[in-house]
């Protein structure tokens, strides 16, 4: 029977994981396999956040199993299965105290503004709180904060503690900070470069985030100073890069993957925004803004493409209304493809943890 039970395993180490494409087997994925009573246990743990996909690999891995248990010695046997996930630390040891219990810090950065980078960040860390993950979303648009708007929280003071740290404001299961929070009418209108920084690093590291799996950070538009001292002085796990198709907003996604690579922090791939529009009249599909630039931009980065997410009315909608879309129609088709890319981000945080050292790219 054990040798039954290994010959399972090893057939069930072939099978795909979606969100990084490779096989089980070539990942530092955990399969257990044991029997008792009658039942074939099997416990895959996964080093990303998979809560909504638990059904798709229970049919996968049964379709896997009956091959080699049929017949054999284990072919009545029920199967049970559980899937878990163990989610890596990117996080440094000599953090500030305030971020010790984060363990992965996300950048989510676009090379302009208004590509959409704000609505993404805060459906992705939506989209992670939805498959498990404790997850918390830091608003650092220096330049029009709008996490309150998106969140429902306008006018939310956060408490203070010790008249030192900020206590994170909870909305729809996340914990959020963001500038918005904190403006006066004394804050200034425009901010100039290093007191921007300080304004986000103080927001970052004075704010007591708890025990997170993953805080995103939507970062301020551009890759100025501001957001390469960001970059600089936090430990990104890694950064995912906002973009709309057409070649201005492609060539400054570029500007964006170039200056993370400068500062040594793993790109995680390209989200690319209004890709396709669709008709609400008549449901016919065009890619009004051009077609394909995410992907050549990943091709020619060697990061990857995590996904496209169509131009909608109701993304809009629902994110202006404080009720992102992924909290809206949790299970309609446009939360479907955050869900995807936002695990797709997650496991790329798996792989690059497994890699001792990263490859370092010299940008000129
Ligand atoms: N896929 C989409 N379909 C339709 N509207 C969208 C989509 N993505 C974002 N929007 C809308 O576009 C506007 C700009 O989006 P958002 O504020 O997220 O952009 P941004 O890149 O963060 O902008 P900024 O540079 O001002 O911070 C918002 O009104 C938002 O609701």
């Amino acid at each position: 029977m054990q040798v039954e039970l290994e010959r399972l395993a090893e057939s069930l180490g072939q099978l795909h994981d979606p969100a990084t494409g490779l096989p089980l087997d070539e990942l530092d994925a955990e399969i257990e396999v044991g029997f008792e009573g009658g039942t074939v246990f099997v416990g895959l743990t996964l080093g990303y956040p998979c809560a909504g996909r638990e059904a798709d690999w229970d049919a996968r891995l049964r379709e896997a199993c009956l091959p080699t248990l049929k017949g054999g010695p284990l072919g009545e046997a029920q199967l049970q299965f559980e899937l878990f996930s163990d989610i890596p630390v990117t996080g440094a040891a000599d953090a500030p105290e305030p971020l010790r219990g984060v363990k992965n810090i996300v950048a989510v950065a676009s090379g302009k503004g208004g590509v959409g980078k704000s609505t993404t960040a805060v459906n992705l860390a939506l989209a992670l709180a939805a498959e498990g993950a404790s997850v918390g979303l830091l608003d650092a648009d220096i330049y029009g904060p709008s996490l309150p708007t998106m969140l429902g929280t306008e006018g939310v003071r956060p408490d203070v503690k010790e008249q030192k740290f900020f206590l994170p404001v909870e909305a729809r299961g996340l914990k959020t900070m963001s500038l918005g929070y904190l403006m006066t009418e004394e804050t200034p209108a425009v901010w100039r470069g290093p007191m921007a920084s300080g304004a986000l690093n103080q927001i970052l590291t004075q704010t007591l985030w708890g025990e997170l799996d993953y805080l995103f950070v939507d970062m301020p538009p551009g890759t100025g100073d501001i957001q390469l001292t960001l970059a600089q002085n936090t430990t990104l796990a890694g950064a995912v890069i906002v973009t709309t198709p057409q070649d201005l907003a492609l060539k400054d996604a570029i500007k964006g993957v170039e200056m993370f690579r400068k500062v040594s922090v793993p790109v995680l791939g390209i989200v690319e925004n209004m890709s396709l529009h669709t008709c609400s009249q008549c449901g016919h599909s065009e890619p009004i803004f051009g077609s394909g630039g995410g992907e050549r931009i990943a091709a020619d980065y060697q990061t990857r493409l995590l996904g496209q997410l169509p131009l909608t009315l109701a993304i809009r909608e629902d994110a202006d209304g404080g009720l992102p879309t992924v909290a809206s129609d949790p299970e309609g088709e446009i939360a479907g493809l955050y869900r995807d890319i936002a695990r797709r981000a997650a496991a790329q945080i798996w792989l690059n943890a497994g890699e001792e050292d990263l490859p370092q790219i010299e940008v000129s």
